[in-house]
């Protein structure tokens, strides 16, 4: 077969080695062909793609971000796309199927796509780990590991100037990544939109931590929505396709810290560091698996699908089933965190 490879929406760490995995086992087990397209759906749409051999994906499981580039082009919205713009694109182009590699938008693509008649399957990816129907999506670990390191370093600056620190991290409207490196790294407090916590509260913790001499670190996701307000911070204005750029929660809630507690807080904001560099070994592991499951799906003409983690099996998942909400975190990991909170 020819397939064709493409990444879409923001990046993540793990996406060349799904890439790679799924050449090299196309053209060992099956003989297959492989073209990359550039820019995500746009690159499907304008059939503007790459030959993939194998030589050209040695060595690329190591490396962060995405050979192919990606884009957040839509696949209906771009003038020439469209399911029947697409399908003549693939055919002038004797493309016989299309692995599509991305979260949950570019997964809702591949399912419309998929529903009207297209031989398309998918390949979760996140940092956030929002996606339902998989334990674990790749780039999660990743920005874990990366998250946790910085933490580490926020403590030891914050424990020699006696400063609250706050750390704010990615996630979007789940706390998956806060709450995570915020374990790892033994935060003082953790905040999560899932969960809305009052300043009186994260004070009372800030200052029990305070008063038996420790630095307090306060994880908080980007999504935080403190009681009494309505909606996260987003003050930077608004993607491409409408939706409000999420961040500066963690500024705001160094501001309230020290108003109401005296104590001298700097707040730090990971951003797109956590997506950058290079994978774990367990991102690699994961997207190994997942590049070859995919391959495997487009073999079962299991147009629609997508691999998933469950427990330790990569299985597959219809795509109805994953996009069917957000996977966010239930309120009995926040409580189990919270025990450690405060003193
Ligand atoms: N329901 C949908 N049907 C078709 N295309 C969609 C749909 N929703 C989103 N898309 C397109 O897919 C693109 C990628 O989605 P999005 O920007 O949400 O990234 P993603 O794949 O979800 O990854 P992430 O959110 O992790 O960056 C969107 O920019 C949009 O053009
Ligand atoms: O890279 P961009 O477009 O600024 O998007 C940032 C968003 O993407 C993510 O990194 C991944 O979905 C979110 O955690 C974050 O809100
Ligand atoms: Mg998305």
């Amino acid at each position: 077969m020819r397939i064709g490879l493409l990444t879409s929406g923001g990046d993540c760490p793990g996406l060349n080695a799904v890439i790679r995995s799924a050449v090299l086992h196309g053209i060992k087990s099956f003989g297959d062909e492989f073209v990359g397209f550039r820019g995500g759906w746009r690159g499907l749409i304008e059939g503007d793609y790459m030959a993939l051999e194998r030589q050209d994906v040695r060595g690329l499981s190591r490396d962060g971000g995405t050979i192919l580039g990606t884009s957040r082009t839509h696949p209906y919205k771009h003038p020439q796309g469209g399911a029947e713009n697409i399908a003549a694109t693939m055919r002038e182009h004797a493309i016989d199927a299309v692995i599509a590699i991305g979260g949950e938008g570019t997964l809702a693509g591949a399912r419309r796509l998929a529903a009207d008649g297209l031989p398309v399957v998918g390949v979760p990816k996140t940092i956030d780990n929002d996606l339902k129907a998989t334990d674990y999506t790749f780039g999660f670990d990743t920005a874990i590991s990366i998250a946790t390191d910085a933490m580490d370093r926020l403590r030891t600056t914050g424990e020699s100037h006696h400063r609250c620190m706050v750390a704010e991290v990615m996630g979007r409207h789940v706390g998956w990544i806060a709450l995570h490196s915020g374990m790892a790294a033994g935060a003082h407090a953790i905040l999560i939109p899932e969960q809305s916590v009052g300043m009186e509260q994260v004070t009372e913790w800030v200052e029990q931590v305070h008063s038996r001499g420790r630095s307090p670190l306060v994880v908080v996701a980007e999504g935080f929505i403190p009681e009494g307000t309505e909606e996260a911070v987003a003050d930077k204005g608004r993607e491409a396709d409408g939706r409000p750029r999420l961040g500066g929660i963690g500024q705001w809630l160094a501001g309230g810290i020290e108003e109401r507690t005296g104590i001298e807080t700097r707040s730090t904001t990971l951003g797109h560091i956590q997506r950058g560099g290079n994978p774990t070994g367990y991102d690699r592991v994961l997207a190994t698996r997942f590049g070859m499951r995919a391959l495997d799906l487009v073999h079962e003409e299991a147009w629609g699908h997508m691999a998933s983690l469950r427990g330790t099996e990569i299985v597959k998942v219809d795509l109805a089933e994953a996009l069917d909400g957000l996977k966010e975190v239930p309120a009995e990991r926040y409580e189990e965190a919270q025990i450690l909170f405060g003193r």
